[in-house]
């Protein structure tokens, strides 16, 4: 097993199991209970999962472009695209959804590769202004559109499930690079087909 900081080694794994034992045990219950026997197992494969985002090049995904678009130039927009990601805080979900714009100059990536590169940031810690800004450096670096826009909605468990407890509150970022940050007509007809207020 691979990731961004290496090879994970069975010792680590080990680790690992060990420490999800421990946090059980410091919710005050018993990691040697019948139900809870095989959960650290569970847990550190599942972050594996929630993390895979350090195992993976986001630029990777925009490498194959198409050129033949029959002089398309306008905005490409991928709306609502879902995704879970965790505060780097507590550790807690951060479950949203992400619209990704960008205005070709002349090459433009099959759309899944933008809901790609969402995941990959997404799966790992995150603040969600960071987040954004990654989406949106990310296609600007690679692609080198005339303009990318990056809006995301989102929850975050570490406020509606803990602290505040403030259940149903949403925070909105958004990050604007080339004519959507320089025209204020590009940026107003990106903002209005993205449908945000
Ligand atoms: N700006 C920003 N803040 C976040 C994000 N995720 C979580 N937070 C906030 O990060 C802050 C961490 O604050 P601290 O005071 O260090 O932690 P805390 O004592 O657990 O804070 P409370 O949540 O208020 O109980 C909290 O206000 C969280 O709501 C995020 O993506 N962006
Ligand atoms: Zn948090």
């Amino acid at each position: 097993m691979s990731g961004q900081f290496g090879e994970r080694t069975e010792e680590q794994r080990e680790r690992a199991l060990e420490a999800v034992r421990e946090l059980i045990r410091w919710i005050g219950d018993n990691p040697a209970r019948e139900g809870l026997k095989d959960t650290p197992r569970r847990v550190v494969d599942a972050y594996l999962e929630y993390f895979q985002g350090y195992d993976q090049q986001p630029e990777d995904y925009l490498t194959r472009t198409f050129e033949q678009v029959g002089g398309y130039d306008e905005i490409v927009l991928l709306k609502e695209i879902p995704f879970h990601s965790h505060c780097e805080h507590h550790m807690a979900p951060i479950i949203g959804k992400a619209h990704v714009a960008y205005l070709p100059t002349d090459k433009v990536v099959g759309i899944s590769k933008l809901a790609r590169v969402v995941q990959a940031y997404a799966r790992r810690l995150q603040v969600q202004e960071r987040l954004t800004a990654e989406i949106a450096d990310c296609i600007q670096k690679v692609l080198e559109p005339q303009g990318v826009a990056v809006v995301i909605e989102a929850s975050h468990a570490c406020m509606t499930a803990r602290g505040v407890n403030t259940p149903g509150v949403s925070m909105t970022t958004s990050r604007m690079m080339g004519v959507f940050r320089e025209d204020q007509k590009a940026r107003e007809e990106v903002i209005k087909l993205i449908g945000i207020k």
